[in-house]
């Protein structure tokens, strides 16, 4: 009984555009509308851009580093300055081959340090093998660091009472889509599988800053279904197809995928995109699911224009200091 009233508090909760419900028969999953989650933000945020444009005489603008050639890199970062010019943030890509030297990625991210028209500064991971990602990343301005990913950055995300000025896009995106679906946080107990820098590790910090208890399993982790099937939430950021199945779930568990793994349409070359959720099994056993595609990652280059707008304010904040 306990159950069904939360199933369907939970439904009536997320009765609205964000959220729909497959099927009618009453035993299924909220599927979680990530692109009506995101347009809201980038909604607000092409408001704010408008606005600090209006009054301050600048755009915000956004620089990215791509080093390499792999295609779904390639396909986010058109993405995302898709994005940037639907809220009008200026965004601009400095692209570099496979083989660029460390001096080559370190000498582009320090020129976007200094030039003043850029607030944000993303660096497409993963790297090239041969390139230091740890020097890369900790070389980017603190105040540009829009994806968090900087260790001082992340280091204020693991600290108690202390605030980053950026939170990684794809946490602040899981964050907004529990919060917006009213799912409790504090005091409830919370998986999260894959501790990647830019998802699985930040996700599990910023849920502990919300007093959820946080468990992380990894690649190494012996038996990861005993860890789930306790979870009220499981967040999984591995990148492993079909990882995550209907029996490693609680019911009512509430599962948003964050992983993404590419196919390949054997006839068209088309490439598809997967999380690492069986969503056919996990529908059945749990209250809220975000899917892939049109889950977690929508609102997660919302996240980025936002930590960009979040960027320009306190650039021009600083600067106001300085002079005034
Ligand atoms: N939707 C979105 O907005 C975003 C999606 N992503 C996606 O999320 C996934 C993770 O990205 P990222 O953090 O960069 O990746 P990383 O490769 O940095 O991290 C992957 C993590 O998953 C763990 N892992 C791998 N296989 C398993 C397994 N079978 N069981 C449990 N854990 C496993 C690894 O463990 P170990 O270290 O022990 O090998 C590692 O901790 C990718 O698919 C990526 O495309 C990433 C960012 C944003
Ligand atoms: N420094 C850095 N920061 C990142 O945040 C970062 C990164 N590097 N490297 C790669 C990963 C991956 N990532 C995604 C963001 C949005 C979608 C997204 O919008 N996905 C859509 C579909 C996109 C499509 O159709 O191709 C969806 O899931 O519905 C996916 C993946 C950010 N990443
Ligand atoms: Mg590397």
């Amino acid at each position: 009984m306990r159950r069904l009233l939360c199933r369907a508090s939970a439904y009536s909760r997320s009765f609205s555009s964000s959220s729909s419900r497959p099927s009618s028969h009453g035993e299924e999953a909220i599927i979680i509308d990530g692109k009506s989650v995101a347009d809201e933000i980038k909604q607000v945020v092409a408001k704010e851009v408008a606005t600090f444009k209006k009054s301050v005489g600048k755009t915000p603008g956004l620089g990215v580093i791509f080093v390499g050639t792999r295609r779904e890199s390639e396909l986010y970062v058109h993405n995302k300055t898709i994005a940037c010019a639907e809220t009008g943030i200026a965004s601009s890509c400095t692209k570099l081959s496979e083989n660029a030297s460390e001096e080559e990625v370190l000498a582009s991210v320090m020129k976007y340090n200094e030039d003043p028209s850029v607030d944000g500064i993303l660096v497409q991971l993963p790297l090239p093998k041969h390139l230091n990602e740890d020097k890369i990343m900790s070389s980017i301005s603190l105040l540009k660091d829009v994806d968090g990913c900087h260790p001082m950055n992340i280091g204020s995300l693991a600290l108690n009472r202390k605030q980053p000025l950026f939170i990684p896009c794809t946490a602040k995106a899981c964050l907004q889509i529990l919060l917006k679906n009213s799912i409790q946080l504090s005091g409830r107990y919370a998986v999260v599988i894959g501790c990647g820098n830019i998802s699985g590790l930040p996700i599990s910090l910023l849920l502990q800053k919300h007093n959820a208890t946080v468990t992380r399993v990894h690649a190494l982790t012996e038996t990861p279904e005993d860890y789930t099937r306790r979870a009220d939430i499981v967040i999984s950021a591995a990148g492993c197809p079909n990882l995550v199945r209907g029996d490693w779930l609680k019911r009512e568990a509430v599962v948003l995928d964050v992983g993404i793994s590419h196919t390949q349409d054997p006839s068209s070359g088309d490439l598809h995109l997967v999380g690492d959720v069986c969503i056919e099994e996990a529908r059945k056993v749990a209250s809220v699911i975000s899917p892939v595609p049109g889950g977690v990652g929508p609102v997660t280059i919302a996240m980025l224009l936002q930590n960009t707008m979040l960027a320009a304010k306190s650039r021009h904040e600083n600067d106001y200091r300085k002079i005034s």
